[in-house]
């Protein structure tokens, strides 16, 4: 069998299993829990904020038109007005008011000059000498600059960062609407496979179904292991069985040719329908797709650096567009390749490489096995190389597409 055309691009495997992907429905959680997702409604403001032009800096509330007078201008200072205070008194020409970091500004007043701008007048403790002219709204932080009652303040489909929950907290919400996280059921299948907490023997302890539940975790799902299925067509039938309730079920092996592949059979006696079967990429070729009803499976490539790099490539971006994120490509960066890499055309490869910066850009230097079925240079790698699928080689130097990994620590 040759790598031929009927293989998917990696760019049409992703589009299609997108194609499949709608954002779950709403839920309320607390914004620790919200973090990473997706803003499920346009959220308007609650609040203006800040609620009144207030100052930016420690110093003296002025009035801008007093200091154009010949400098130092001498000023009587009234009340001290404080974070948490109300102003009680109107700046009049010729006063100012002391002033701290996010007080109020006192009617009259516009502008601020800092403190450090400022001389106190040794016989007089009511005055205050300026040192500096400054123009109105200096160092004022004016009322409504981050946000206005009613206004659009995070459209839908924005990823819950820090500084954005931080906006909701300041609006007095605590709670944010996101689509629910995806559920995933995880499936290990393979005569050969044993647990890690079991005594190995010449058996392989099953890598998959760890990992990929620590990835899934990482993607923001909730990952339940569905255990080791056995390589009989029944064994693997009855596994998949269990997985009502579900949004993505993800097996890992089972889905090439070899005799004991059942996997596609088992999804097929099981009413799921194949979307699609093989991808022009390595690792990761034997990638299975199907949907029945609202849930979508994917049969990952065995060995365990397979379906690490499908998961990157396909199954995260398909978690995110479930968490209602918009951005679900995987992320990409330029970079030069250090050394050569040469393939037949036929299969996209995607490299395990280090990369580091150096005179302002990034180096990826391939790493030592690159077989699918070894694990040491996905654990050293920080980013995979695109070699496109249509060229045979790539020379010292040559500019590259990176893929930083979700993986690393
Ligand atoms: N004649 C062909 N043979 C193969 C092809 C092909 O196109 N024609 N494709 C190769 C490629 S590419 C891959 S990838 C593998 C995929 O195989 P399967 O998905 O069917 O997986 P298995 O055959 O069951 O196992 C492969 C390998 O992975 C190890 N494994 C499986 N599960 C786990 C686990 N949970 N933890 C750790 N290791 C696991 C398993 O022991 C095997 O060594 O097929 C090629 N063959
Ligand atoms: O695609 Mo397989 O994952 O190359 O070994
Ligand atoms: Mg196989």
């Amino acid at each position: 069998m040759s790598d031929a055309p009927e293989l998917l691009p990696v760019e049409e495997a992703r589009a299609r299993i997108l194609g499949l992907c709608t954002p779950l429905p709403t839920e309320w959680v607390p914004g620790d829990d919200a973090l990473g997702r997706a803003l499920a409604e346009d959220v308007p403001a609650r609040r203006t904020l800040p609620p009144w032009d207030n100052s930016a800096m420690d110093g003296f509330a002025v009035r801008a038109q007093d200091l154009a007078a010949p400098l130092p201008v001498r000023l009587t200072v009234g009340e001290t007005v404080f974070a948490g205070k109300r102003p009680t008194r109107e700046v009049v020409p010729g006063t100012c008011a002391r002033i701290m970091t996010g007080a109020p500004l006192p009617p009259g007043a516009d502008a601020v000059v800092m403190r450090e701008r400022t001389r106190a007048v040794p016989d007089a403790p009511d005055a205050v000498e300026i040192l500096e002219a400054v123009g109105p709204g200096n160092f004022i932080r004016p009322r409504g600059e981050d946000a206005k009652e009613g206004a659009l303040l995070l459209r839908r489909g924005t990823p819950l960062g820090i500084p954005e929950l931080g906006l909701l907290w300041a609006q007095g919400q605590g709670t944010v609407p996101v689509p629910r996280r995806p559920r995933v059921a995880v499936l290990s299948t393979g005569d050969e496979l044993c647990r890690v907490d079991e005594p190995p023997g010449d058996g392989i302890v099953d890598i998959n179904a760890p990992a990929l539940a620590l990835a899934v975790r990482r993607a923001g799902g909730v990952p339940t292991l569905l255990g080791i299925a056995r390589d009989t067509r029944e064994a693997v039938q009855e596994a998949l069985s269990r997985v009502d309730g579900f949004d993505v079920v993800l097996t890992s092996a089972g889905v090439s040719v070899g005799d004991h592949d059942f996997v596609k059979d088992a999804l097929e006696a099981l009413g799921v329908e194949q979307r699609f079967w093989r991808v022009a990429i390595k690792p990761g070729k034997p990638l299975v797709v199907g949907q029945r009803g609202a849930t979508l499976f994917l049969g990952l490539p065995g060995n365990p650096t397979s379906s690490l790099v499908t998961f990157e490539l396909f199954v995260r971006p398909a978690l995110r567009r479930l968490l209602g994120l918009e951005d679900v490509e995987p992320p990409r960066v330029a970079g030069r390749l250090e050394g050569r890499l040469s393939k037949a055309p036929g299969l996209a490869h995607f490299v395990r490489v280090t990369a580091t910066w150096r005179a302002g850009e990034l180096w990826a230097k391939p790493l030592g096995t690159q077989t699918s079925g070894a694990l040491r240079s996905a654990a050293a790698a920080t980013h995979l190389l695109h070699f496109p699928r249509a060229d045979s080689s790539l020379t010292d130097g040559s500019h590259v597409e990176l893929l930083p990994l979700s993986w690393v620590a």
